[in-house]
């Protein structure tokens, strides 16, 4: 399959770079492009992946084409693009913009898969969520699913479950690194070097993921089996809850899926 990626930034380069780590494809089959040469060049040449010299030029070249820039220039890179697509199918990882305005954009023909993936991708410990239209048939959707399974989990939701997949999975990488963080520097304060403190922490923070997904007990479940009797974690969930941390991050949450619910 020959794959073109249009928009070459944080999230584009973390799928291309698990694609090419689990050999789901290859380098010569990637096409590229994005808004600054020096930008999408050095990465092509880097990956070995082809650069184009324009978003035309990739779909072109390419059976799928994936949109990666940012909402606000989905819509003039489709109108762009939309004559080269008639052909091709269009993966669309554009936060917030539903298969009917991508239909609207680009044409209603035009078999579209829109996927949300996570930034964890990268290292094939990603989580995406997929929909598509009735233009996908169901040999390409099965296809496609495999691509992004060779990223890590995949979900099929109903688009209406995005905004907060994109929130849960899709942001949320950014909050637990940002507790991560907050851990490693209160083990700074108390005299451990941040490299130390971050390994220490982030390796707890993936073992009790881990034990979530691998344990028959809910998250309740297993605060109750750290917290002994008398002990100093019932007295550290305590103070956290007394500052508001569950709040904090049904907050963050909200504002989350109601960002992204302003795309469309
Ligand atoms: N980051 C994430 O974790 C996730 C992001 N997403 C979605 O992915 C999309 C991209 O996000 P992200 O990678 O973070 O954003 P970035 O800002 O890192 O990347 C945007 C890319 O778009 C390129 N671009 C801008 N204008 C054009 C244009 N006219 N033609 C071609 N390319 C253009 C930029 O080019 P250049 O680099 O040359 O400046 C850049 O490579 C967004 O819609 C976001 O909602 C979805 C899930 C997770
Ligand atoms: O911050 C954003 O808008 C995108 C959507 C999900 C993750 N990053």
């Amino acid at each position: 399959m020959k794959i073109g990626f249009i928009g070459v930034g944080a999230m584009a380069r973390a799928i291309i770079k698990g694609l090419l780590a689990s050999e789901a494809v290859s380098a010569e089959d990637v096409s590229i492009h994005s808004a600054h040469k020096g930008r999408y060049s050095k990465f092509a040449q880097d990956n070995s992946v082809v650069a184009c010299e324009s978003n035309i030029q990739v779909v072109q070249q390419s059976d799928v084409v994936v949109l990666a820039v940012t909402p606000d220039q989905a819509e003039l890179v489709l109108q762009e693009i939309r004559d080269e697509l008639t052909t091709k199918t269009l993966i669309s990882i554009v936060g917030g913009m539903s298969i009917n305005r991508l239909e609207e954009l680009a044409g209603y023909n035009l078999p579209i898969l829109r996927a949300l993936p996570n930034i964890n991708v990268e290292i094939m410990a990603g989580m995406t969520a997929l929909a598509a239209n009735d233009q996908l048939i169901e040999t390409s959707r099965k296809q496609l699913g495999e691509l992004f399974q060779s990223l890590g989990e995949i979900s099929w939701q109903p688009e209406t479950s995005f905004g907060i997949f994109s929130a849960l999975a899709g942001s949320s990488p950014a909050y637990v690194d940002f507790f991560i963080d907050s851990l490693s520097r209160v083990g700074v304060k108390y005299g451990l070097t941040k490299d130390a403190a971050t390994k220490i922490a982030a390796q707890a923070v993936q073992g009790s993921a881990k034990m979530v997904l691998q344990s028959s007990q809910t998250p309740f479940e297993l605060i109750d089996q750290v917290s002994s009797p008398g002990g100093s974690t019932v007295a550290g969930l305590l103070a956290m809850e007394e500052a508001g941390f569950m709040t904090a991050v049904v907050k963050g949450i909200d504002a989350t899926v109601k960002k992204d619910s302003q795309v469309d």
